[in-house]
């Protein structure tokens, strides 16, 4: 079965409130992009790797690649003005019309080799795979009144990436206009009708998103490596 997977990366990450945008900087010493073309290629080495990036990102990341030799085999496309334009680029990329594609935000660098793998081989199955998690906090519906209302937190789920599908449908359903209420591939994917297939995520693929985020990345990365000395 061909097998890609298509790193978004186009995006500015405005609330990270840094000059580079974070896809750029470092955890552990490293480049965030960089531990998330290593966790897609450790799982799976035969991949297609596409990274999705800015345009004017480009020589940038050429530059990284050389400060940090880093050769691990990838193609690079340009993204698009929102998250759904940058898959799209992507999805277009694919240079095989049969096989399933992993789509994945590239700043979730600590997803899980098992839920990559896993990711693969429920998508080829049953059309997609979209990884989910359970709440721990309480959840309660708030209304434009001030007012609030409890929620029952067993039947709601957390939504991760990777978000894996068969290519042809996944490729027919970005054929549809773009909406605001596509906050990720799975929705796209229902709008077509079709049931998506939710499986257990990794709790540590957080989506470095803000300052905290990077100091827990550290935090996670530094905890792996000493898991994988013992
Ligand atoms: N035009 C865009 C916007 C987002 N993304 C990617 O989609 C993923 C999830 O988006 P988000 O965390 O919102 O990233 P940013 O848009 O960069 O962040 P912010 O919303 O803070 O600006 C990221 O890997 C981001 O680079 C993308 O490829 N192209
Ligand atoms: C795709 C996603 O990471 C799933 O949780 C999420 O919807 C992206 O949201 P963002 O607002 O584009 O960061």
């Amino acid at each position: 079965m061909n097998k890609a997977a298509i790193l978004v990366a186009g995006g500015k990450g405005t609330r990270m409130g840094t000059a580079r945008s974070k896809q750029f900087l470092e955890i552990g010493g490293l480049p965030v992009l960089m531990h998330t073309i290593k966790a897609f290629l450790q799982a799976e080495p035969k991949l297609d790797l596409i990274l999705v990036l800015p345009q004017d990102q480009f020589l940038l990341w050429e530059e990284l690649c050389q400060e940090f030799r880093f050769d691990l085999s990838h193609r690079i496309v340009a993204g698009g003005a929102s998250r759904f334009q940058s898959v799209k680029n992507g999805l277009n990329a694919v240079n095989f019309d049969r096989g399933v594609v992993a789509i994945h935000d590239g700043v979730r660098p600590f997803v899980s080799k098992k839920v990559i793998q896993e990711s693969f081989r429920i998508a080829e199955a049953q059309g997609s795979a979209i990884p989910v998690i359970s709440l721990k906090d309480s959840i309660r519906k708030v209304s434009s009144d001030g007012g609030s209302e409890f929620q029952d937190r067993q039947v709601f789920r957390l939504v991760q990436t990777p978000q894996t599908f068969q290519l042809e449908k996944i490729k027919q359903a970005f054929l549809t206009p773009e909406s605001d209420q596509f906050t990720d591939d799975a929705t796209v994917y229902e709008a077509m009708g079709w049931q998506v297939t939710l499986f257990e995520g990794n709790p540590e693929n957080i989506k470095i998103t803000t300052p905290e985020d990077l100091e827990y990345g550290d935090f996670l990365f530094y905890r792996q490596q000493k898991d994988s000395e013992d």
